[in-house]
């Protein structure tokens, strides 16, 4: 890679607030910011890394930045590690919002609601107070759409379309199954859509995938649809601590990178699934944090894929899921008020 303080036409540096950057996913995660995976070979990037004020925290932040350090990445401009969220989300162009406590086996991921969500509260208001204006959010942490929408709520000088909840794992997830089933490349497979809730009551939708210029509902059947296929993607997260004792991290960082790369820059006029902040479309109540096939269009901007039609089935999902998610946000109403 060329030397980016000798490169013509460097991009101005980015700066990226990583939030529980010591923890797993911070791992999987910064080393592919640092080396240009989101914003690109010609942008600088600035780390500002947020982890909890205690001993052990720190020294764990502290070796991952000597490791930072020791990769000697030509992009990396600078490094700046706190407990201060102010201070993290400080001028910040794009957050990761991932520290937060990850469920263990047996748990729903719901059951995080209370013990995470005030963390969200906080740092809602801590990018409301300190990052750009046009911050792109994404939240990681569990459950992540409805934190998402407890930390929107806290930065009302910011437009809701700056924050976004990840489910581009469960769209992951989705593609990898119709690739291993139909025996395609991943990248023939286009138009996977997952609605609702990144728990197990999500609808990934394949009525309108392609697999090689082919509607995938011609080359998997209907029973391997809804006995295999949903069940599958709908608790991979659990299958994953069930093997692993740990939840997913390289899966999650990947799509947290795969996330935030297309919204940056544009998803190329493909279809790609986010949790964003329903504008009302298809009876999803506005605000709820919904995941939803959207085209990202550039500089940062989304649309939401409109004029969509369900099947009987499909409808009778994405209103469970919505129930659900329209249900956290009752339970977080407190949170909200405060
Ligand atoms: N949306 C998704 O698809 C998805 C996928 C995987 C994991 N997750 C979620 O991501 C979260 C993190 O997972 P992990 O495996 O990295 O967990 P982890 O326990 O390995 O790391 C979490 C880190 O966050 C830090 N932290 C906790 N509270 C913090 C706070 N208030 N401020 C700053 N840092 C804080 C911890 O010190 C720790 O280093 C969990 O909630 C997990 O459920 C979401
Ligand atoms: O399942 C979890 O709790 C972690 C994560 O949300 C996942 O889907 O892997």
């Amino acid at each position: 890679m060329a030397c980016p303080a000798n490169h013509p036409k460097l991009n101005k540096t980015v700066r990226v607030a990583v939030t529980g950057a010591a923890g797993n996913i911070g791992y999987a995660l910064l080393f592919r910011l640092a080396s240009g995976a989101v914003f690109g070979p010609n942008t600088p990037v600035q780390l500002q890394l947020l982890e909890r004020d205690n001993e052990q925290s720190k020294a764990a932040l502290q070796g991952v930045c000597m490791e930072l350090f020791d990769c000697a990445f030509p992009l990396l401009t600078k490094v700046v590690t706190t407990s201060d969220p102010r201070v993290a989300f400080d001028g910040a162009n794009a957050a990761f919002l991932i520290g937060s406590m990850p469920r263990g086996a047996g748990m729903d991921r719901s059951d995080l609601l209370l013990a995470n969500g005030p963390i969200f509260q906080e740092q809602g208001r801590a990018l409301d107070e300190a990052a750009d204006r046009n911050v792109k959010v994404l939240v990681v942490g569990n459950p992540c759409n409805t934190n998402a929408y407890i930390a929107y709520h806290h930065a009302p000088n910011l437009d809701p379309k700056c924050f976004s909840a990840m489910m581009r794992l469960d769209a992951n997830r989705a593609v990898a199954q119709l690739a291993e089933k139909t025996q395609k490349p991943v990248c023939s497979i286009q138009g996977v859509r997952v609605w609702g809730n990144h728990s197990n009551s999500m609808y990934p939708d394949i009525t309108a995938a392609t697999i090689a210029g082919t509607a995938a509902t011609e080359l998997v059947d209907e029973a391997w649809y809804n006995d295999y296929f949903l069940p599958t993607v709908a608790t991979r997260g659990g299958a994953i601590i069930k093997a692993r004792g740990k939840s997913s991290a390289a899966s999650a960082a990947s799509a947290a990178i795969d996330h935030m790369r297309d919204w940056w820059n544009g998803s190329d006029g493909r279809v790609v699934t986010m949790a964003v902040p329903s504008d009302g479309s298809y009876g999803i109540p506005e605000g709820i944090v919904c995941g939803m096939p959207v085209i990202c269009t550039g500089n940062g901007n989304y649309e939401i894929v409109k004029d969509i039609e369900f099947t009987a089935a499909g409808r009778a999902r994405l209103d469970k899921t919505v129930a659900e998610l329209v249900k956290e946000s009752e339970t977080v109403a407190p949170l909200i008020a405060e």
